[in-house]
C-alpha cells in the first residue's frame, strides 16, 4: 500500500516512511491555557446560504500572535469584529480569559483594535487620542497623559506631537498613534484587522518591525487579519489560513510553507507552481504523474482532505518556484527525471531572477534561480529538475 506524507489541519506532520524530528514548536500545537477560544463559532453571510464563518474553532494562547490569512472576503473581519463586540455569534461560544464574550458590551471588553485606517478623533490632540481609553476607564489625567505618552514614545511619536491634531500627522504617525490608543490600557488582546494595508515601502517595514518587537517587550497576545504571508509569517507564532469562512490549515509559518495542506493553502503562503495531471503510478510516496501539458514528472503524494492521490485519479502536482532548477542541458544531460522545458522570459527581480518557462503542449512553470545563473538563451530548449520531496502531489 502506498505510504503517504500525510498532514493534520495543526500543521503536524506526519511522515510514514521517515519521521523526522520536529521541534515541539514546529508541530503548530496549541499552546495550553488558552487565553481567546473560538467553539464551533458559525456566523451567516449576508447572502443567503452563504456562512461568513462555517464552524470556526481557534485557540491563542496568552501571550501568542495568530495571524488570520485569507483572501478578500475569507472572513478574517468577521472573525475580528466577533472578538470586538461588532458582531454576534449566531452559534458557538467566544471565550477571553475562560468569560463568554457574548455577555459583555463591546466597550467593556478587554481588546485594543487597530484597523487599516487610524481613525482617530479629528477634534482631540494626539495625546488625548491616545489617552482615550484611560478616560473612559475612569483614569485620573495626569496618570493618563503620562502613559499616553510613554506608549505614544514607545510607538515612535516624538513628545512634541502630543499636542497636534492628527490631520497635521502623516498617515504612518496617524497609524502609530492608533497603535498607542489600542494598547495604552493594557488589553488582553489585541485585534489587527489588517493596520499595514494602507502603508507601504519603509514606513510599512519600520511599523511592521516596531509591532515585531513591542510584541515580544509588552507580552502581547495578538489576533491578526491580513491578505499578506510575509506579515503573517514574521508577525506570528501560528497563522490560520482562513478561505471561505473556513480554516484551511493552522500551524507555524514553517509548517505552512513546507507542508501546506492543499494547493489553495500552497498558493495564499507564497509563490507556486500547480499542475494539473493524472496519476501515472505510485511507489510508496513517490507519485508518477502525466501533466496536462503532455510531459511526465515526480513529487510526493500528500494526503488532503479528500485523500491521497490515487492511481489514474486527478492531481495536482504543486512545487514552488524557488525549488525549481533550471539547466542549459538536455534531460537527459540534467539527470534522471529531469523535464525538458523552453526558456520564455527571464526578469530581474532584486534577489532572484524570475524565469518562465513552456513546458510541453501548453505547460508554464515559473521558476525563482540567484541572479548571476548561466541560462539558456531565450527561446531555446533547456531542462528544469527539482529534488522529489519538494513536489507534493495532491488529490483533484
Ligand atoms: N456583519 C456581517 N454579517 C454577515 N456577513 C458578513 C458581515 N460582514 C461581512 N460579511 C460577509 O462575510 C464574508 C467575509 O467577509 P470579511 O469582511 O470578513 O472578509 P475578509 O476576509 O476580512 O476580507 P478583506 O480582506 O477584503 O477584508 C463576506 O462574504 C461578507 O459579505
Amino acid at each position: 500500500m502506498a505510504r503517504l506524507v500525510s498532514f493534520s489541519t495543526e500543521g503536524t506532520i506526519f511522515d510514514g516512511a521517515a519521521p523526522r524530528p520536529v521541534r515541539p514548536a514546529a508541530l503548530g500545537e496549541p499552546a495550553p491555557a488558552a487565553l481567546l477560544a473560538f467553539e464551533a463559532v458559525r456566523k451567516a453571510g449576508y447572502e443567503k446560504g452563504v456562512q461568513a464563518l462555517a464552524p470556526f474553532d481557534l485557540q491563542v494562547a496568552r501571550g501568542e500572535s495568530v495571524a488570520l490569512l485569507g483572501p478578500a472576503g475569507a472572513g478574517k473581519s468577521v472573525v475580528i469584529d466577533l472578538v470586538a463586540g461588532f458582531l454576534q455569534p449566531d452559534d458557538g461560544r467566544l471565550l477571553l480569559g475562560g468569560e463568554k464574550l457574548a455577555r459583555q458590551a463591546a466597550w467593556r471588553r478587554d481588546i485594543g483594535l487597530v484597523s487599516g485606517a487610524p481613525d482617530l478623533f479629528p477634534d482631540m490632540t494626539v495625546l488625548d487620542n491616545a489617552a482615550f481609553s484611560l478616560e473612559a476607564r475612569g483614569v485620573g489625567r495626569a496618570e493618563r497623559e503620562d502613559r499616553a505618552a510613554a506608549m505614544l514614545e514607545r510607538w515612535g511619536v516624538p513628545p512634541g506631537l502630543g499636542a497636534r491634531r492628527p490631520s497635521e500627522l502623516s498617515l504612518a504617525r496617524q497609524m502609530r498613534v492608533a497603535f498607542a490608543r489600542a494598547l495604552v490600557h493594557g488589553p488582553a488582546v489585541l485585534l489587527l484587522d489588517d493596520p499595514l494595508r494602507a502603508l507601504d515601502g519603509e514606513e510599512r517595514d519600520s511599523l511592521a518591525a516596531d509591532l515585531g518587537r513591542l510584541r515580544s517587550e509588552l507580552g502581547l497576545t495578538v489576533l491578526h487579519a491580513t491578505r499578506d504571508a510575509g506579515l503573517a509569517f514574521g508577525l506570528s507564532d501560528r497563522v490560520a489560513v482562513l478561505d471561505g469562512g473556513r480554516v484551511r490549515q493552522l500551524g507555524t509559518p514553517q509548517a505552512l510553507y513546507d507542508s501546506p495542506a492543499d494547493p489553495v493553502v500552497a498558493a495564499l503562503t507564497g509563490p507556486c507552481n500547480r499542475l494539473p495531471g493524472s496519476v501515472v503510478s505510485l511507489d510508496g510516496e513517490a507519485c508518477h504523474v502525466r501533466l496536462d501539458c503532455g510531459l511526465e514528472a515526480m513529487g510526493m503524494a500528500v494526503a488532503g482532505p479528500q485523500g491521497g492521490p490515487v492511481a489514474g485519479g486527478r492531481c495536482t502536482l504543486v512545487i514552488r518556484p524557488e525549488q525549481v532548477a533550471v539547466a542549459p542541458l538536455s534531460p537527459e544531460e540534467m539527470g534522471e527525471d529531469a523535464v525538458p522545458a523552453r526558456l520564455v522570459e527571464a526578469r530581474f527581480a532584486g534577489d532572484h531572477l524570475r524565469l518562465r518557462l513552456a513546458l510541453g503542449e501548453g505547460g508554464e512553470l515559473v521558476a525563482h534561480r540567484p541572479p548571476g545563473l548561466l541560462l539558456p538563451p531565450i527561446g531555446t530548449e533547456a531542462s528544469i529538475a527539482w529534488d522529489l520531496h519538494a513536489a507534493r502531489v495532491y488529490q483533484g
